[in-house]
C-alpha cells in the first residue's frame, strides 16, 4: 500500500530547514512514490490536526526550486508549549491523519519532547538534527550551524577593522545559552582574542590581564571578544558582582562584560557591544548545510522505508548513520569538551578561554 509519511521543524529556526524538508519530499516521492503531509508549527499543528500536502519542487514561474537556498522553514515551528496538557490530541492526530511515519527534524529538546509523544503513541519516528547550538549528541553535524558560524564570522571581520581602527574592545555575543560550539568555533575561525563559553569559567582579574598583555607586550590596541549568552562566571566572581548594577540576567553577557573590561584598568578602555541574536538564524543555508541537509533528509526516507524507526540521522566519520533517539536525547545537550583540540588549539594560540579545568 501508498505510504503516508508526515514531516515537521520544531525548535529555533535555522538555515537549511527548507532544503531537508525538499530532500525528504523529492525522494520519498521520486523514488517511492508516497504522499508527504507537512504538519505545520510542530506539536502546535499535531495537537490541532493540521497537514499539510506537500508535492515535488516548490517551483516558481521559473522553474526555480526556492526551498534549495531559503533559510527558516515552510512549514514553521515553535519552541515553546506545554505539550504534557495536550498529549492526547496529539497521540489522536497522528492516528487522524493515518501516518505510517513521521520525521522531525529538531534539536536537543524538541527530540526529547517528540521522542516522549513517540513513545506514548507507539508512533514510528525518525529524526534529523537541526540546530545552531550544534549541541544534539551523537552527531557531528547539525543543520544550521555551520550557516550560524559563518554568519558571526563574517561579522568578526567587519567588527575587526572598526575595532582597530577606533582602539576599541569589540565585545560579540552570540547564542549558545548551555553549549559554547557556536562561539568556539567562530571565534576561533573570526580571529578573537578571547572566547567566554558556558563549559569554562572565567575570572574578570584574567579577562582583564589578557587585554592589558595584548596592549602592553604586543601592543595590539584592540580586541575582539567573543562571549556566548551562557558564559559563566568563576564562583568567586559570581558573589563579588552579585550586586553589580548590570549582572545577568539584567544585563546580556555581552554587556555585563562591556562595563567589566571598562573598569579593568586607568586608562580609559572604550569598548562596544554588538548583540547578533537572531541575525544567527538567518541567511541563506552554505553549501555545507545544504550538502548535510540533503543528505539527512534522503537517508531519513530510506530509514522509514526499511522499519528502521526510533532512529536519529547521526553524522559520524564522514558518513550519514542511524543512531537511537533514546541514546541522543540521554546524551544531549553535547557539551565542548575542555581538553578537545578546539580549546588546546585556541590556547595555543593565544586565546583566552576561560579557566583550565
Ligand atoms: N515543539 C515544541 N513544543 C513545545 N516546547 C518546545 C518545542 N520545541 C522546543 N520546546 C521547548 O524549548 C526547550 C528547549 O528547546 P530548544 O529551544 O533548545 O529547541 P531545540 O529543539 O533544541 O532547537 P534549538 O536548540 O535549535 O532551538 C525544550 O526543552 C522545550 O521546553
Ligand atoms: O528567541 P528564541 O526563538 O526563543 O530562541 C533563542 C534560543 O534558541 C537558540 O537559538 C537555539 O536555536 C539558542 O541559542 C537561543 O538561546
Ligand atoms: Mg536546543
Amino acid at each position: 500500500m501508498r505510504k503516508r509519511i508526515g514531516i515537521l521543524t520544531s525548535g529555533g529556526d535555522c538555515p537549511g530547514l527548507n532544503c531537508v524538508i525538499r530532500a525528504v519530499v523529492s525522494h520519498a516521492t521520486l523514488t517511492y512514490d508516497w504522499e508527504v503531509l507537512g504538519i505545520p508549527y510542530a506539536t502546535q499543528g499535531l495537537r490541532e490536526r493540521q497537514a499539510i500536502a506537500l508535492n515535488m519542487h516548490g517551483w516558481d514561474l521559473r522553474g526555480i526550486d526556492p526551498l534549495l537556498n531559503m533559510g527558516g522553514t515552510i512549514l514553521g515551528t515553535i519552541n515553546k508549549g506545554d505539550t504534557l496538557a495536550h498529549i492526547d490530541e496529539m497521540l489522536a492526530s497522528y492516528e487522524a491523519l493515518a501516518l505510517d511515519a513521521l520525521i522531525v527534524i529538531g534539536g536537543d529538546g524538541s527530540l526529547g519532547i517528540l521522542h516522549e509523544l513517540a513513545n506514548r503513541g507507539n508512533w514510528n519516528l525518525v529524526a534529523i538534527p537541526k540546530t545552531i547550538d550544534n549541541d544534539v549528541a551523537l552527531t557531528e553535524r547539525a543543520v544550521g550551524f555551520d550557516t550560524a558560524v559563518n554568519t558571526i564570522v563574517d561579522a568578526l571581520n567587519r567588527l575587526t577593522f572598526t575595532a582597530a581602527s577606533h582602539d576599541r574592545v569589540m565585545i560579540v555575543e552570540v547564542m549558545g545559552r548551555s553549549a559554547g560550539h557556536l562561539a568556539l568555533h567562530a571565534g576561533i575561525a573570526g580571529g578573537a582574542d578571547v572566547i567566554l563559553i558556558p563549559e569554562l569559567s572565567y575570572t574578570i582579574s584574567r579577562l582583564c590581564q589578557h587585554i592589558a598583555e595584548l596592549r602592553d607586550r604586543w601592543q595590539r590596541k584592540f580586541a575582539i571578544v567573543v562571549v556566548a549568552e551562557g558564559a559563566k562566571l568563576c564562583l568567586e566572581d559570581v558573589q563579588e558582582n552579585i550586586a553589580s548594577a548590570c549582572a545577568p540576567p539584567k544585563c546580556g553577557r555581552g554587556q555585563y562584560i562591556a562595563d567589566q573590561i571598562a573598569q579593568c584598568s586607568q586608562n580609559l578602555i572604550d569598548t562596544r557591544v554588538s548583540v547578533l541574536g537572531h541575525i544567527q538564524r538567518g541567511g541563506i543555508p552554505s553549501a555545507l548545510d545544504r550538502l548535510t541537509a540533503t543528505v539527512f533528509g534522503k537517508t531519513a526516507v530510506d530509514l522509514v522505508a526499511q522499519g528502521k524507526f526510533g532512529q536519529m540521522v547521526g553524522w559520524q566519520n564522514g558518513e550519514a548513520i542511524p543512531v537511537p533517539i533514546q541514546d541522543v536525547v540521554a546524551q544531549s545537550p553535547l557539551h565542548v569538551n575542555p581538553q578537545g583540540s578546539l580549546v588546546q588549539s585556541a590556547r595555543c594560540l593565544g586565546i583566552y578561554v576561560g579557566e583550565k579545568t
